[in-house]
């Protein structure tokens, strides 16, 4: 990957925002940066005169609440993480430092200040890298700040009210969004946008560049000193592991800076090669058509050959192998997999090309991710969730076309029987039971921190996870608060298979088992009813019963947590969400929803302060509480 090997040094990393601003995590995630978001708890109350410049109190605000959370992060036992970000934005006119207004009026008296004049708008950005020694937290810090400069037009009384009134200003500090309404405030800005935004991105890939790439000797000269470092020096960093499909596009279209090259595409399949630097005297006319080349599409077909190649090699378990012993040879691997051996080395290059494994003479070995994610054994191995999507997904995928002609499920056409309930079909055989219970647990486990810590529950003494399968849920809430009780409630059939699920060493007393069907079982009491991955699966009439019947059993103030991956209003961006409602079309009655629709539901219900939260990851969260 051509743009972001930097980022792709922190592939293998623990990586943490700890900033609840949803457009910090929005910034972050179009890059492809992978993190758990855990917001800070530091109230942002620092002396402001105590500072002689407003960039060090933005800094050390950011300082401030990135060390809380990763104290937090240690302290509760929980993994350290490798890496912590911090961010604060502070707006500063006539010398004075403006934050988030505390209500309309406080907005009105920062944006009359702002009105017709020029201001600054400062991040601050710590980036901590953490590690444990004798179970203390050490860390090293680097931190940065970047300066944008905004002017505003002169904002009529009208205006300004409408604005205000608009809801924007509140969760902004300086009391407006640029990227918004706010826009149309504003003649002109100076600098990184996205620094107004709430985070200087370009200057944060700069960062990363000095901590993790200092540059070779021989391509100093192609660095810019104001720059991030030109694509043909990021290109002798890269490593596979970090490519994005969100960036492909722009390959075969780049021209490098340096006269020694264009960039073409690795061999898809209109046999034009991909990411390596090409002298200009192999390039055999290539250049030319490399512009014209539909890089995004022709990826979009070769898209179910690169999931196939990924389901067999796990379903081969080569990565398992890898994992035990490497570098192993092609031979070697077919021997364990009771596989041909040039079939094999086939799947084993292509696994490479994909960025799954590593190469060299003496072999074939697992890249980090393949060891964390693709191994059966990982701790957050996705191993379940593949083979699920290999056996169950991939046949009814196959009658993707029925199922949008006749816009219903396809369970009848790839597995030769009718559906009347979508369980039964799961639950019937313990090979199918089994698969399924593995899928949920991968995609479980690998979202269950970003889901405990998108909203603070520690008022919640009590949960009940509806539907929550083996419990890896459950866990994980207990992990976090630990005074808190979870009930996981689910069918018996699934209950009854849960045990090769369980955590050795957690303190499992805190996590209860009860089976039953919650559409006509009474529920257990809790605090907090939580809903992962289920109202996906129904219709809006059987969410209605479902919500009814959690709404009769909530006292005042008691909440539920809905965990799912939440379309955009506008149902236009965000393809793993888009792609899952299609993948809810060929098996459910179901679908996906964006946070607007969720709300709707729940508002129907009694609940309110319905609170909306991106992790970053595949399930988003949404509160609520009854009133
Ligand atoms: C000027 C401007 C600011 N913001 C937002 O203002 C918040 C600043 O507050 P913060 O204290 O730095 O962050 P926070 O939102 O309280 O989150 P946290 O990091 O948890 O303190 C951040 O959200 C920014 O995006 C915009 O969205 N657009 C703009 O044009």
């Amino acid at each position: 990957m051509v743009l972001s090997p930097v980022l792709g040094k922190l592939v293998s990393k623990r990586v943490v925002l700890a900033s609840a601003s949803p457009r910090r995590q929005e910034i972050l995630t179009n890059v492809g940066l992978r993190f758990e978001v855990v917001p800070s708890w530091f109230k942002e109350t620092l002396e402001k005169s105590s500072f002689a410049a407003p960039y060090e109190y933005a800094i050390e605000t950011a300082k401030q609440k990135a060390l809380e959370v990763a104290n937090r992060m240690h302290v509760k036992h929980l993994r350290t993480p490798d890496i912590v970000i911090g961010a604060d934005t502070i707006v500063t006119v006539d010398e004075q430092i403006l934050e988030k207004p505390v209500d309309k009026q406080d907005a009105y008296r920062m944006l009359s200040r702002l009105s017709g004049k020029e201001h600054s708008v400062f991040t601050g950005v710590v980036i901590i890298h953490c590690s444990s020694k004798d179970n203390q937290l050490e860390t090293e810090i680097t931190d940065f700040y970047e300066e944008t400069k905004v002017k505003f037009s002169d904002l009529s009384e009208e205006l300004l009210w409408e604005y205000i009134h608009s809801g924007e200003p509140m969760d902004k500090a300086g009391g407006y969004g640029i990227q918004a309404l706010g826009g149309m405030l504003v003649e002109y800005v100076h600098g990184d946008f996205l620094n107004v935004v709430g985070f200087p991105l370009n200057h944060f890939c700069k960062k990363l560049a000095e901590l993790y790439c200092p540059p070779l000797k021989h391509t100093i000269q192609h660095i810019k000193h104001d720059s991030i470092p030109s694509v043909d020096t990021f290109e002798s960093l890269s490593d596979g592991e970090s490519e994005s499909s969100s960036f492909k596009e722009h390959k075969g279209a780049i021209k490098l800076d340096s006269p020694s090259g264009v960039i073409c595409n690795s061999e898809n399949s209109s046999g034009v090669r991909t990411g390596s630097v090409v002298p200009l005297e192999n390039q055999n006319g290539v250049s030319d058509s490399a512009a014209k080349v539909p890089s995004k599409i022709l990826d979009l077909m070769d898209g179910f050959r690169a999931s196939k190649a990924l389901f067999v090699a796990s379903k081969l378990k080569m990565f398992d192998h890898l994992k035990k012993k490497s570098p192993l040879k092609a031979v070697d691997i077919a021997n364990e997999a009771g596989t041909s051996v040039c079939g094999t080395e086939r799947l084993l290059d292509a696994c490479t090309a994909l960025g799954l494994l590593e190469k060299t003479p003496q072999g074939y070995s697992n890249t980090d991710s393949a060891n964390t994610y693709l191994a059966s054994d990982g701790e957050y191995s996705l191993h379940g969730y593949i083979i699920h999507s290999n056996d169950h997904l991939w046949p009814l995928f196959t009658h993707l076309e029925s199922a949008v002609k006749e816009g219903s499920r396809q369970n009848h056409r790839a597995f030769g029987k009718k559906t009347e309930d979508l369980f039964n079909d799961y639950y019937q055989s313990q090979e199918v039971k089994q698969r399924f219970m593995a899928a949920m647990h991968s995609i479980a486990r690998l979202t269950a921190r970003d889901v405990a810590t998108a909203f603070d529950l520690s008022e919640f003494k009590t949960a009940c996870d509806l539907g929550g399968c083996t419990g890896a849920l459950a866990h994980e809430l207990i992990q976090i608060y630990p005074n808190m009780k979870v009930t996981v409630f689910d069918l018996p059939e699934v209950i009854a298979n849960t045990s090769c699920f369980q955590p050795s060493e957690q303190r499992v007393a805190s996590v209860t088992f009860v089976s039953g069907n919650f559409f006509t079982d009474d529920l257990p009491e809790a605090d907090l009813y939580i809903l992962s991955r289920v109202l996906h699966d129904w219709p809006d009439e059987k969410i209605h019963i479902l919500l009814k019947k959690i709404s009769a059993v909530c006292r005042p103030g008691c909440g539920i947590l809905l965990a799912e991956m939440l379309l955009d209003d506008e149902k236009k961006n965000g393809r793993t969400a888009l792609l899952q409602s299609l993948n809810m079309l060929v098996q459910t009655e179901g679908k996906e929803r964006s946070g607007s629709d969720y709300r709707g539901l729940l508002e129907q219900h009694g609940f309110s302060k319905v609170k909306i939260k991106l992790t970053g990851n595949l399930l988003d969260a949404v509160l609520c509480v009854k009133i």
